[in-house]
C-alpha cells in the first residue's frame, strides 16, 4: 500500500494556493445513490437500529449478527453550501503547533528546563522532575528510564549551559517519543485484482466526546487540501447531530456525507454504504465517523468490530484512527489496548493538546502498544489539526 507522506500535502497546498483553485468554486452536484449495491448489499438484511440505541443505555451486548446490516438506509449529504472553503496549508499548523503548545499556560518542558537549570541540584530537584513528569502522564518507566539517562548525562558532562541543559533535555526528550515510528497516513486507493476501484478507508474511534467527528472533518480538509476526493460516513447514529455536525463539514469544502434517515440506524450498514458509494464512485478516500463508545462496554465494542467487518465487504480499512483525548491523560491507555484489540488500531490522533500539559500519554500509548501518534488536534478551528512531528513538538513544549 502507499504512503501520504506529509511533505506531500504541504506541496499539494502550496500549489493550490499559487493557482488559488478552490475558493468560489461551486457546488453542482450532490448525486443521491440509487443503485443497486452489488455483491456486498446480498449479504446484507434489514438495519438493526432499536437493539443498537437499547445496547447504548443498558451496555447490555450486543446481539446482531454482522450479515443483519441492510445499507438501504444511507443517504447522501443534504444541499451543499455553495461556496467551497480552501483549507489552510498544512505547513502553517506546525508553525501554529509551536505556538499553541507553547502557549498552554505552564508547557512541561519550560518547568523542567527550570528545575534543570539551577545551580546545583539536590534530590528534592530531581524528585521535582519526576513529579513533573508523571504528572503530565509520562508513566513510571519512561519517567524512570529519562530522570537516569538525564542524571547521567548532567553528572558526566556537568552540563549548567541554559542552552547545553535545554539541548540535552531536548534530545532526551526526542528518544522518549521514538522518532523512528512510521507516522505517515495511508490513504491511496487501490485496485482489487477483479479491477475493482477500493477506496482507502479510515475509520475513526474512540470514546465520548473527545473529537472524532470534529477530527473526520478536519482530515476531510486536509485530504481535500491535497487534491483528494473524499466521500464521509456518519456512522455515529446514536446521535443525530454528530451526522449533521459532519455534513457541515463536508459541505464546507465540498465533501458527500453518506448517512441514516434514521437515529439509531446500524452503523456498520451506514460504514458500508459509504464505503460502497466511495468504490462506485472511485473516490480516493472514504472517512468513517463512528459514535463515541466505552471501551469496557462489551456490546459497543462488538458494534464496533462489526463496524469493521461489515465495511471489510466492500474494502478493509487501512487506517483505524484512535481518537484520544489529552487532558484524560492515563484513562487513555486502557482506552488503546481495548480498542487496539478490537478495532486494530493502526494510529493515535491526540486531540486538546492546546491547552494541557498531560501529553505524556504520547509515550506510554506508543510504547505499550507499539502504535504511533499520526495526528494531534490543537484547538477547535477547522485547521487545527497537524501532523506530529516529534522534533516539533519538542520544540513546542521546551517553548
Ligand atoms: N480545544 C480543543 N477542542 C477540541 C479539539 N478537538 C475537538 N475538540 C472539541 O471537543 C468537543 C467534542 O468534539 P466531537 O468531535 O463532537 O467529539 P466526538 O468524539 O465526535 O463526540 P461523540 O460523538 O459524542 O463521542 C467539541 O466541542 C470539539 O470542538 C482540540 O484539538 N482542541
Amino acid at each position: 500500500m502507499n504512503e501520504l507522506p506529509w511533505i506531500e500535502i504541504i506541496s499539494a497546498v502550496v500549489v493550490l494556493a499559487g493557482g488559488g483553485g478552490l475558493a468560489g468554486v461551486l457546488v453542482a452536484r450532490r448525486r443521491r445513490r440509487t443503485e443497486d449495491q452489488g455483491d456486498a448489499s446480498s449479504t446484507a438484511g434489514t438495519t438493526t437500529a432499536p437493539s443498537a440505541t437499547a445496547e447504548r443505555e443498558t451496555a447490555e451486548p450486543a446481539t446482531a449478527e454482522p450479515d443483519t446490516a441492510g445499507p438501504a438506509t444511507a443517504e447522501p449529504a443534504a444541499t451543499a453550501a455553495p461556496v467551497l472553503e480552501r483549507p489552510a496549508p498544512t505547513a502553517g499548523r506546525l508553525v501554529r503547533l509551536r505556538d499553541r503548545l507553547a502557549r498552554s499556560g505552564s508547557p512541561l518542558g519550560a518547568r523542567l528546563l527550570s528545575v534543570l537549570s539551577r545551580d546545583s541540584l539536590t534530590e528534592d530537584d530531581w524528585d521535582e522532575i519526576e513529579e513533573e513528569l508523571l504528572l503530565a502522564d509520562v508513566g513510571a518507566g519512561p519517567t524512570t528510564e529519562l530522570l537516569d539517562a538525564l542524571r547521567t548525562r548532567v553528572r558526566v558532562l556537568g552540563v549548567r549551559e541554559p542552552a547545553a541543559v535545554r539541548d540535552l533535555l531536548r534530545a532526551e526528550l526526542v528518544a522518549l517519543l521514538q522518532p523512528e515510528l512510521d507516522r505517515t497516513l495511508h490513504t491511496d486507493p487501490r485496485t482489487a485484482e477483479d479491477g475493482t476501484h477500493l477506496p482507502a478507508v479510515t475509520l475513526v474511534v474512540g470514546v465520548n466526546g473527545t473529537g472524532k467527528t470534529t477530527t473526520v472533518g478536519k482530515l476531510a480538509r486536509v485530504l481535500v487540501a491535497d487534491g483528494r476526493s473524499v466521500v464521509l460516513g456518519a456512522a455515529d447514529t446514536f446521535r443525530a447531530a454528530a451526522a449533521d455536525q459532519l455534513t457541515t463539514w463536508g459541505n464546507r469544502v465540498g465533501v458527500p456525507t453518506v448517512r441514516s434517515d434514521r437515529e439509531g440506524a446500524d452503523p456498520a450498514s451506514v460504514a458500508f454504504e459509504a464505503v460502497a458509494r466511495g468504490r462506485d464512485e472511485k473516490t480516493d478516500v472514504v472517512l468513517v465517523d463512528t459514535a463515541g463508545r466505552l471501551q469496557n462496554k462489551a456490546g459497543l465494542m462488538d458494534e464496533l468490530g462489526k463496524i469493521v467487518r461489515v465495511a471489510s465487504k466492500v474494502a478493509a480499512p487501512s487506517e483505524v484512527l484512535l481518537v484520544l483525548d489529552a487532558t484524560t491523560g492515563q484513562n487513555g491507555l486502557s482506552q488503546a489496548r481495548v480498542f487496539a484489540e478490537v478495532a486494530g488500531v493502526t494510529g493515535i490522533v491526540l486531540t486538546k493538546l492546546d491547552g494541557t500539559a498531560k501529553g505524556g500519554i504520547v509515550v506510554q500509548v506508543q510504547r505499550e502498544l507499539g502504535v504511533p501518534v499520526k495526528l494531534i488536534g490543537l484547538g477547535e478551528g477547522p485547521d487545527d489539526l497537524a501532523p506530529f512531528d516529534v522534533e516539533e513538538f519538542v520544540d513546542g513544549i521546551l517553548g
